[in-house]
């Protein structure tokens, strides 16, 4: 059954020009991001020059790879061979995208023939409930790879030859990303590009926000961790709004991720990378949060073949450092967060995938 809110689109409730979001976008007030994130001072967010860190002799690149990954989780990357002109392209395609009339976007509806509800297409995401509380974004959900399994019903034509060409070019940062992340370990480059396998799935978000005439009250996009393995992210170049929980001493607080420089990407590590590493890399918790003006990004989540089992590496299990995380499919892994989305938890706990090692040492 479709829910009854599932056919509105924000940009058109935005589009209304209200004093304020309808009640359906509105936080509980401890929720709200009203104390706004913590600005960092530019220098401190971390960037890895990709060029640089396919150098196996380039240690000092390696240590900034390794601190970003301990102390955020996710990172700016520079000298990823992304032509700039490709990175300009789709996203004026997608502001064009978004700004054209609603009926000529419901083209590509996030509908089976039947009219219920499905993840690929144009819309906004799943609703289940009436307390659910709606994220202040329409997107565009494609699956991209493998690319058999694209379904061109749901392509604009204006953005298929820009997406085709922009998977291809930042498959390649992330399979960079994941060699190097092995060597961070001390494994082959190969060791996470195995266990995902040559058939993983690649799925791409444009997401679109639209301007909110009260921030303070909404979410872009609810805190959650990624389902992938890594996430690479083409931002909107002007406007901000991407946080992240950082944890440090004092606690976690929300810190702002900064506009990036013109024609930087963003990587983000995903629940399935925690998993596989036994959470010698953890996911980040992030959120969107939304202004006054319009915000857009491109977001490449990279997954497991679906048929993989998904369970902490055996290298990086031991007696110290018992497994994590129980093993499961990687497909259910991945239809596992759809569910955990629409509720506002994280997979991880939705499927119950951590262990608690305080009991499974004592049954032992
Ligand atoms: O729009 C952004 O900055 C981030 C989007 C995001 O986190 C996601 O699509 O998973
Ligand atoms: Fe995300």
């Amino acid at each position: 059954m479709l829910h009854q809110d599932q056919g509105q689109l924000v940009q058109e409730v935005a589009a209304g020009g209200l004093p304020a979001p309808p009640s359906r976008y509105v936080l509980k007030e401890e929720a709200r991001p009203t104390a706004g994130g913590v600005a960092v001072p530019e220098l401190a967010f971390p960037t890895v020059d990709l060029q640089r860190l396919a150098e196996p002799g380039d240690v000092e690149e390696a240590a900034k790879l390794r601190s970003a990954l301990d102390s955020w989780g996710l990172f700016a990357v520079t000298g990823h061979g992304v032509p700039e002109e490709l990175l300009d392209g789709i996203l004026d395609a997608t502001r064009e995208f978004f700004h054209r009339p609603a009926e000529e976007k419901l083209e590509y509806a996030n509908r089976t023939d039947d009219g219920e509800f499905q993840p690929e297409g144009y819309g906004i995401d799943r609703v289940d409930t009436d307390e659910q509380v709606l994220d202040w974004c329409d997107r565009l959900y494609l699956t991209v790879q493998p690319e058999d399994k694209r379904q061109p019903r749901f392509w604009p034509p204006s953005l298929a030859t820009l997406l085709h060409e922009y998977t291809l070019r930042s498959e390649r940062v992330a399979k960079r990303v994941l060699r190097a992340m092995a060597r961070a370990l001390g494994f082959g480059e190969e060791f996470f590009l195995d266990k995902v396998g040559e058939r993983g799935g690649t799925d791409a978000r444009f997401t679109y926000y639209p301007p909110c005439p009260r921030p303070e009250l909404v979410y872009g996009l609810k805190p959650h961790t990624d389902n992938s393995v890594v996430t690479v992210l083409l931002l909107d170049p002007d406007v901000g709004g991407l946080q992240v929980l950082k944890q440090d001493d004092d606690g976690e607080r929300w810190v702002d991720v900064p506009v990036l420089r013109r024609h930087e990407l963003l990587v983000v590590i995903g629940d399935e990378m925690e998993i596989m590493s036994n959470a010698a890399f953890r996911a980040p918790t992030h959120r969107v949060v939304t202004s006054n003006r319009e915000r857009m990004s491109l977001v490449m989540f990279y997954q497991p073949e679906p048929h993989r089992d998904l369970q902490p590496a055996e290298e990086l299990v031991d007696e110290t450092r018992p497994a994590m995380y129980r093993k499961l499919k990687a497909k259910t892994f991945g239809d596992g967060f759809w569910d955990a989305f629409a509720l506002g938890e994280r997979t991880l706990d939705f499927l119950k995938v951590k262990i608690d090692n305080k009991d499974a040492v004592s049954s032992a």
